[in-house]
């Protein structure tokens, strides 16, 4: 039996597919993809305790260093019919979460289990059934796909590399698929490069669809593209999760697109889950600081309501994966943190029903270390978050921005900043102090190594520090 990648198959790489593809395939002709699916509700996916970590290496004999602690420690399920939402800032781990998954990388430790089996050390021939229940589609619509191949040879090969024929052939099946995600069939045979970005997108999720897969790992499906196109793919999701009963693990850095599109949501801190649970309750009341802070950063679109939201203001810079932080990850940067979060790891406790946080002062619940010492003021340097009201002027500054520019990096928004500090001059004065050099706006997109340097100052603003237990209103 050839293999798939030097055999009959040479033409096709990776791109081809959203799997890598490395086992003997096996011929089975004229296959219904039609599948028996979970009942709504139960597991599909169980994740218990999933490690990754990236090793570093030096010298010539690449003596280990250190290791990147990517995931470290997921524990979660998603069940069938359901989408689960994946967020958090750039370098939370989120995409390796999504790789591993799906299997496209070996975790370190832990297990993943698909509909009750336990799939996390299969080897590549036991994953060749898995693969077919499994899909991912990808953020970079432009490099996720082959630009030498036409559409149809993109779509087909997950057909080819499992050596399956669709009832009513190859092709037929590609240009249903192709009209089922709104591109016209007859573009088989033209390349990527004639298509928009939107479109793009729409062959990747085409090529995810066509094994009929259970569970569809989404890494950033809109996030490269334009707004308007945003909502037409998102919608397009949508809509085939109805059809097709599919479920969606969606991992994204906009809460924008995240509430629109999720049943449960995790929040993800540097390779741990903070904070899981239903849509509403998150939005609603969130329990993890760290939630809290990356909502108050959501840009509201009504005018009215805007002029009254708080906005937290995160000190510090995203710790490095390398060397993360001790006790509770995010304490260096939490402006609720004690001796106690620096020394113990809260663990993802249900504080309610069907809503786990990790957290040891959580928001919007009684405090669970009551009473614990507060950190020192050289302890807190850079730990310390400040509150501001968001002046009722600033509306025009930020009425521009959309869903796809709260992923904006502190930098863009820093360039607003002479914008709205001017109109905060009309704004009602705030109790507040003047904001600490270094105070970085939470921005959900920020990434971890831009942070610091891309800090944002708002000398206008006048923030207010808020005290342990204080909860916004
Ligand atoms: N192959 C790799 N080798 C070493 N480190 C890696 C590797 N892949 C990811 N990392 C590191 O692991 C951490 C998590 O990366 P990951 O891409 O999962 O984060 P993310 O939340 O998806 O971020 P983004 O939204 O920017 O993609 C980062 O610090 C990243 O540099």
């Amino acid at each position: 039996m050839p293999h798939v990648a030097g055999g009959a198959d040479a033409d096709l790489d990776r791109r081809d597919c959203a799997q890598a593809v490395k086992d003997q395939a096996v011929s089975e002709n004229n296959v219904t993809l039609q599948k028996q699916r979970p009942a709504a509700g139960e597991t599909l996916l169980k994740v218990t305790g999933l490690v990754k970590h990236f090793p570093i290496t030096k010298g010539l004999l690449r003596r280990q260093v250190g290791a990147v602690q990517a995931v470290d420690g997921l524990s979660f399920d998603v069940r069938s019919g359901e989408t689960l939402g994946v967020v958090g800032e750039s370098g939370c781990g989120k995409s390796t979460m999504g790789r591993l998954i799906t299997r496209l990388l070996e975790p370190t430790g832990g297990t993943v289990e698909f509909e009750g089996r336990d799939i996390t050390h299969l080897n590549v021939a036991g994953m060749r059934p898995l693969r077919r229940d499994v899909q991912m589609i990808f953020q970079d619509p432009y490099s996720s796909l082959n630009p030498r191949h036409t559409v149809g040879t993109i779509v087909s090969a997950p057909f080819k590399l499992q050596r399956i024929t669709p009832e009513g052939g190859v092709k037929a099946e590609v240009q249903r698929l192709l009209g089922r995600v709104g591109l016209n069939p007859e573009h088989y045979n033209r390349y990527p490069h004639e298509f928009s970005g939107g479109q793009r997108q729409r062959i990747g999720i085409a090529r995810a669809l066509a094994l009929n897969p259970k569970l569809v790992v989404a890494d950033e499906p809109v996030s490269a593209l334009d707004v308007s196109i945003q909502a037409q793919v998102v919608n397009l999701l949508d809509d085939l999760q109805e059809e097709l009963g599919l479920t969606y693990v969606i991992i994204a850095h906009d809460l924008s697109v995240i509430r629109h599109v999720s049943d449960r949501i995790a929040v993800m801190y540097l390779g741990k889950i903070v904070e899981l649970t239903d849509r509403k309750s998150l939005y609603e009341r969130p329990m993890h600081p760290y939630t809290r802070a990356l909502l108050s950063a959501v840009p509201v679109p009504d005018p009215r309501r805007r002029g009254k939201r708080d906005r937290i203001l995160l000190r510090g810079d995203v710790p490095s994966p390398i060397a993360p932080p001790s006790g509770c990850r995010f304490h260096t940067r939490c402006w609720k943190a004690t001796v106690v979060c620096t020394v113990e790891e809260p663990p993802l406790l249900a504080l309610k029903t069907g809503h786990q946080v990790a957290c040891h002062h959580p928001e919007n619940h009684e405090d669970l270390k009551p009473g614990d010492a507060a950190l020192a003021e050289d302890a807190a340097d850079g730990g310390k978050v400040v509150r501001t009201q968001a002046p009722s002027a600033a509306p025009a500054a930020e009425s521009t921005t959309t869903a796809a520019e709260s992923t904006t990096t502190a930098e863009k928004t820093a360039e607003k900043a002479p914008a709205k500090a001017a109109k905060t001059a009309t704004a009602e004065a705030t109790t507040a102090d003047k904001a600490p050099d270094g105070a970085a706006e939470v921005a959900p997109a920020t990434s971890s190594g831009e942070a610091a340097g891309k800090a944002t100052k708002e000398p206008a603003k006048k923030p207010v520090r808020k005290e342990p237990g204080a909860a916004e209103g």
